[in-house]
């Protein structure tokens, strides 16, 4: 039935799943008096007789609302809603228990949201369910137990979340995606786990079990040890009866044969060893101790990669940083979520106890690992003392790693514009930074110019810019997202995307870089605020010292005058023409300069 109340009801629940933009429905094309089937609703597919809809697709769409469960429950009451996909948005709140009402769902995508509180306990009344994505959200509790009923599931992706206990014993036989990684899970992981990589488990130090390390406490093994026969004050029977006798016999017998058949096939994994290719080394290794080999013993250019699809290294560059760091260990330290940005998300991760690092998962990068591995190490090579250097990095199918060293000191952005305990940045520090970031920013491009056409950074920014124990500027994440093949833009501020042009190019970083300028020189964030047009609207009505963050107006009459200077190179960076945006190097040049007078003009005074 598309007519009347299923109407109403799929247009309120659409408008409840979009807080901010109560026209969503007119913006999908979904009018009171147009029919969701034959007029074609944006997002809406039905049945061949187009009288139900059969799924739902509203994805990426800056959804701020919540899913209601009443006006759910009614859309799936009156249609053969079969799929329902509403990732990638911004959703909050719940999944509503009503849910489970929803019988003929097969297919539902919840993922890329945020989403909190526990999965409902009615989530297995959906028989039908064949693919469940609720990963990258904010859900926490345990998981309903018999999760693990709903037969026909092929497809369980869950990872990114707070969720907690064990993992529901689900036949992993049958499916071909399962992810739960980077969640609080603990316990043994369901049988058949080791069909699916590592990673799909990563991030929960809790659990065990293969492809995982084996589970060492009594009470995870399964199935339970036999019991003992209960202590009896009976005096009958401390006699041993002649059952007992041959059932002792019997287990000594068994062990024996045990012992034996693991000696044989010991005495043959010997053998192999020395004779096999490395792909047998790889492979008989992973399944002795399914532990990650170091760079050294395996890169992922052997063949190590093409066995069950998993990478076995985590290729370390800065030995000095972090010896010997196995992909296993980095996968169990306790890591704590920093950040998910639009590339992916941010974990900082204790190793040893004590080394602190910075690991960026990257999501969706359809780039393959060798092209992967390339660039990396073509960064690598170009070394700035300005540019953080990558640690390490981990590529596999599935997975993508990036290793920093942790910077305690924070981002440029922390230090401008959420510094609530700190002193405000004084100018020279602040043109300290200029200096140092054109510089490496100079430095990188003509590096990489050499070899690759997409040399700039790809997503300058003041949250990409950290600072070093000595207070020195270092830029992040040089080159993580420059690549042709990468399908979003760099910049989440939309008029500066459009603003600065082609993405990856060295005028795009000159813009990037106009924009960071114009932060130290105002003190304002340029997210949620059209910083360019205000500067530029403010220097048209030649007010131009307004434009200066407050806390600067005490400092001398040069510091002010290079103040001017150095907001006349961020305009011209900014310029709306790219081919008319001066070089990094030129801008590098001129702020070693103004850096330089500066220093001359203190040391006099
Ligand atoms: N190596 C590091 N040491 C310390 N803090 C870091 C490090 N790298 C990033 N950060 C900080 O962690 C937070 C989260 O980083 P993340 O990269 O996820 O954010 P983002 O820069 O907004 O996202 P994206 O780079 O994907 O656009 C940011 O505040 C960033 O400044």
């Amino acid at each position: 039935d598309t007519t009347g109340d299923f109407k109403l009801s799929l247009l309120s629940f659409v408008r409840k799943l979009s807080e901010s933009n109560p026209q969503i429905d007119r913006d999908l094309g979904w009018t009171a008096n147009s029919d969701p089937c034959r007029d074609r609703w944006r997002g809406i597919a039905c049945n061949k007789n187009l009288n139900s809809v059969k799924s739902i697709v509203i994805e990426s769409l800056q959804l701020d609302g919540s899913i209601d469960g009443n006006l759910l429950s009614q859309v799936c009451n009156s249609s053969s809603l079969a799929v329902l996909s509403i990732k990638d948005n911004a959703l909050e709140g719940g999944v509503p228990p009503e849910i489970g009402a929803c019988s003929g769902l097969t297919h539902v995508y919840l993922a890329d949201n945020r989403l909190s509180g526990s999965i409902p306990s009615s989530l297995p009344n959906l028989k039908n369910l064949k693919r469940l994505d609720i990963s990258n959200n904010k859900f926490s509790g345990e998981l309903p137990w018999n999760m693990s009923a709903i037969s026909g599931l092929m497809t369980f992706l869950a990872g990114d979340n707070n969720l907690t206990g064990r993992i529901p014993n689900f036949a992993l036989n049958g499916f071909d995606k399962f992810d739960v990684s980077f969640n609080q899970f603990s316990g043994p992981v369901p049988q058949d786990s080791e069909k699916f990589p590592i990673s799909s488990f990563a991030g929960n130090p809790g659990l065990c079990g293969k492809p995982l390390e084996e589970c060492r406490s009594p009470d995870l093994l399964l199935p339970p040890p036999p019991l003992p026969p209960p202590p009896t004050t009976n005096p009958k029977s401390s006699k041993i009866s002649t059952k007992e006798v041959f059932m002792v016999i019997g287990y000594v017998l068994f062990g024996i044969v045990v012992v034996f058949l693991v000696f044989i096939f010991l005495k043959k994994r010997k053998k192999n060893k020395h004779s096999g290719e490395l792909s047998e080394k790889v492979s008989s290794e992973i399944s002795r101790r399914s532990a990650i080999p170091s760079h050294s013993e395996y890169s992922i250019s052997s063949s190590a990669h093409s066995i069950a699809g998993v990478s076995t290294s985590l290729v370390v560059l800065r030995k000095d940083k972090i010896r010997e760091l196995k992909f296993e260990e980095l996968l169990r330290a306790p890591a704590e979520l920093l950040g998910k940005g639009r590339f992916g998300s941010l974990y900082k991760v204790v190793i040893y106890g004590c080394a602190e690092l910075a690991v960026k998962r990257i999501k969706d990068w359809t780039v393959s690992g060798e092209e992967f591995q390339k660039k990396i190490m073509r960064m690598d090579q170009a070394r700035h003392p300005n540019v953080l250097p990558v640690t390490a990095f981990y590529c596999s199918k599935q997975e993508k790693l990036v290793v920093y060293e942790f910077q305690k000191n924070g981002s440029l952005f922390k230090l401008l514009h959420d510094n609530k305990e700190g002193r405000p940045l004084s100018w020279a520090s602040r043109l300290n930074v200029a200096a140092g970031v054109s510089a490496g920013l100079a430095f990188m491009q003509r590096s990489l110019a050499v070899s690759s056409s997409a040399a700039g950074h790809g997503n300058l920014k003041s949250s990409n810019i950290l600072f070093s124990s000595s207070m020195e500027p270092l830029i992040s994440e040089y080159g993580l997202t420059a690549l042709p093949t990468h399908r979003h833009q760099p910049n989440s501020d939309k008029a500066s995307v459009a603003a600065a042009g082609e993405p990856f190019s060295t005028s795009a970083d000159s813009y990037a870089f106009g924009i960071i300028l114009l932060e130290l020189l105002t003190g304002r964030p340029s997210h949620g605020f059209n910083l360019a047009q205000w500067v530029h609207s403010v220097v048209r009505e030649e007010w131009t010292v307004e434009v200066f963050d407050r806390s600067l107006l005490g400092d001398s009459d040069i510091a002010q005058e290079s103040m001017v200077r150095l907001l006349q190179v961020a305009l011209q960076c900014m310029d709306s023409s790219p081919e008319v945006r001066p070089s990094m190097a030129q801008v590098a040049g001129t702020i070693a300069v103004m850096k330089e007078e500066e220093r001359s003009v203190d040391g006099k005074a």
